[in-house]
């Protein structure tokens, strides 16, 4: 038989990948990268150069389709392969990532009247402009004793989907009424692709209250929230809620000419970024986590049992691996942190030195940063440069450095914020473990792993953890083309069921990362007073952070 082979697509926070892969054994033939021209948007408006308010964080939907346009026919060109051997496409994407469109799912952005209305662009997983929304939704529904506030650890985000979507009503009630629909960017595409506005219960489990019994909060709750959101689930959220693992649809006419595919190929439903890592990185089994480690940094753990974890960003019957509870938590920067050190804090030697050897400012920190003992340089971080998404659920909280001096030096503060996240991440499986959810298999996957040895040395010595790295390096596009396998069915060469598709496609690499108990040691020290910075921070003792930006906000008015 004829070899048959999928693509996963992976939409990430700066760029689309994508992957093509051997359906028998995981094999990747060929990837593509395309960046989007317009980036992330945070201080103005592309065109006009209307100003953003602070906190905003958009993206141009064009930039999508160019992803599809490009890097689809060019891993088809690169590898030979023939369209009519490709079976099935799956989709991932940064989550909620969302965008008002019309009735025929075109962008309002995309149209000559809404081109200068920052509502009318994508509101990017990382906006944080719906704060205010965010916390009137999670009072509400506390005080009100919905139950769905409880699958969230308490607490909603202003990065989700209601409250990004009562934002744009708040401020731009008339973009509000224009929008058919919201739509999260990974089931837009899947709509592009198809013609089927199927909307994703990966997504909208984590990202938009939604249950498989309950569906999405009540009319009632959201009409006392705002009289205007009463109809908001049937209207402006419809379209049919599908679980991960099944078909989307077929290719269009349209989209196959777009791709270079064929028209009425398999197209899976969407799933979070984030969520492919896990499949991509083999875990199908409860007691299983998997870290996405690249901009931001997403735990996902599987178990067989629903518990009330402390800060847990969401827990999904089905939501990662059908038939098993999916829990994520996570931080919000990790690499982004380091790539925010290494851009605004590196003094002029740092980067001619660099230049110099020909090595990335990251590859020389990180080299001076390795001579050291933990706890040598004097420095104790929290990594809250985007805020705290698990355990604390604040996006207010900001970023902290303790013990410098005038012998401190950029690879001591570099070190520091690389063990700030790793402190963070114990915090998080000890938040899983206190409420009986254990974990007994550690996975990363993401661009880190590959990137940054000593980061993972450290994770595993401060989490006492040994740490299994995903073998292929784009581990998220893998785990789409492995939903994509699964839309096609194993009689069209693809996979009966994710489980399948995993055992037959994912790899770990050979070499693991082991905890160093020496090192281990002096960082259980160190986490200790971590964990008094986070609560005095964190917790309510100390809010100098929340001050902080209450003044700026002022101030900038
Ligand atoms: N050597 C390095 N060490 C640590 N962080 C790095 C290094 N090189 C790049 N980064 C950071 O990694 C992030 C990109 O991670 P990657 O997994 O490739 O992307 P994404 O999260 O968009 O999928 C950026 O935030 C960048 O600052
Ligand atoms: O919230 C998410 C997953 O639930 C985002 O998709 C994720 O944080 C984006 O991260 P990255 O750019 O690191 O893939």
């Amino acid at each position: 038989m004829e070899k048959r082979y999928v693509i996963g697509i992976d939409f990430g926070t700066e760029s689309g990948r994508v992957v093509l892969v051997d359906a028998d054994n995981g094999d990747e033939i060929a990837d593509h990268e395309t960046r989007y021209a317009h980036g992330v948007m945070m201080e103005r408006l592309p065109g006009s150069g209307k100003r953003l308010e602070p906190d905003w964080t958009i993206q141009h939907p064009g930039d999508y389709l160019e992803v599809l346009r490009h890097s689809v026919p060019q891993v088809l060109r690169a590898s030979g392969v023939g369209p009519g051997q490709v079976v099935g496409i799956g989709v991932d994407f940064t989550s909620c990532t969302m965008l008002p469109v019309d009735e025929r799912g075109t962008p309002l952005c995309m149209q000559d009247a809404y081109r200068d209305e920052p509502h009318a662009y994508v509101k990017l997983w990382k906006h944080h402009a719906a704060e205010e929304e965010s916390a009137r939704i999670d009072e509400l529904a506390a005080a009100r004793g919905e139950t769905f506030l409880g699958r969230y650890g308490g607490k909603g985000s202003s990065e989700w989907m209601l409250a990004k979507i009562w934002q744009t009503l708040n401020e731009a009630p008339h973009i509000y009424e224009t929008a058919h629909r919201f739509m999260e960017a990974g089931d837009w595409i899947v709509y592009r692709l198809t013609g089927n506005p199927v909307r994703s219960g990966c997504s909208a489990g984590y990202k938009a209250f939604w249950h498989k019994t309950d569906g999405y909060p009540s009319p009632s709750f959201l009409k006392t929230l705002d009289p205007r959101l009463e109809r908001l689930a049937e209207t402006k959220l419809s379209g049919e809620v599908r679980p991960i693992g099944t078909k989307a649809g077929g290719l269009t006419e349209e989209a196959a000419a777009l791709t270079g595919l064929l028209p009425g190929t398999a197209v899976a439903v969407a799933v979070i970024d984030a969520h492919a890592g896990v499949p991509g990185s083999g875990a199908v089994k409860p007691g299983q986590m998997v870290m996405a480690m690249g901009t931001s940094l997403c735990h996902m753990m599987l178990s067989d049992k629903e518990a009330a974890v402390e800060g847990v960003r969401g827990v999904v019957e089905d939501g990662i691996i059908p038939g098993l509870y999916g829990y994520e938590a996570g931080q919000p920067a990790v690499g982004d942190l380091f790539g925010w050190f290494v851009g605004h804090a590196v003094p002029a030697y740092v980067q001619e030195s660099s230049d110099g050897e020909g090595i990335s400012v990251h590859v020389w920190l990180e080299r001076e940063a390795a001579r050291q003992k933990p706890g040598g340089h004097g420095l104790l971080a929290l990594d809250w440069w985007n805020g705290n998404r698990s355990v604390l659920a604040e996006t207010d909280l900001s970023g902290l450095v303790v013990g410098m001096t005038l012998q401190t030096k950029p690879e001591d503060i570099y070190r520091a914020l690389l063990e700030a996240t790793a402190f963070g991440t114990r915090k998080i499986i000890e938040a899983f473990e206190a409420s009986g959810v254990a974990m007994h298999e550690l996975f990363a996957c993401g661009g880190l792993p590959r990137r940054n040895r000593l980061l993972m040395q450290i994770f595993a010595d401060v989490t006492g953890r040994e740490i299994k790295v995903a073998a292929s390096s784009q581990t998220t596009a893998l785990g789409a083309a492995m939903f994509g396998a699964v839309a096609a069915g194993s009689e069209r060469g693809g996979c009966a069921d994710i489980a399948e598709a995993a055992v037959r496609m994912a790899k770990v690499r050979e070499e693991t990362f082991r905890p160093n108990p020496e090192h281990k040691a002096v960082y259980d020290e160190l986490y200790r007073e971590y964990c008094r910075l986070h609560d005095l921070f964190g917790r309510g003792g100390f809010r100098v952070m929340q001050e902080l930006k209450r003044i700026k906000l002022e101030q900038n008015g």
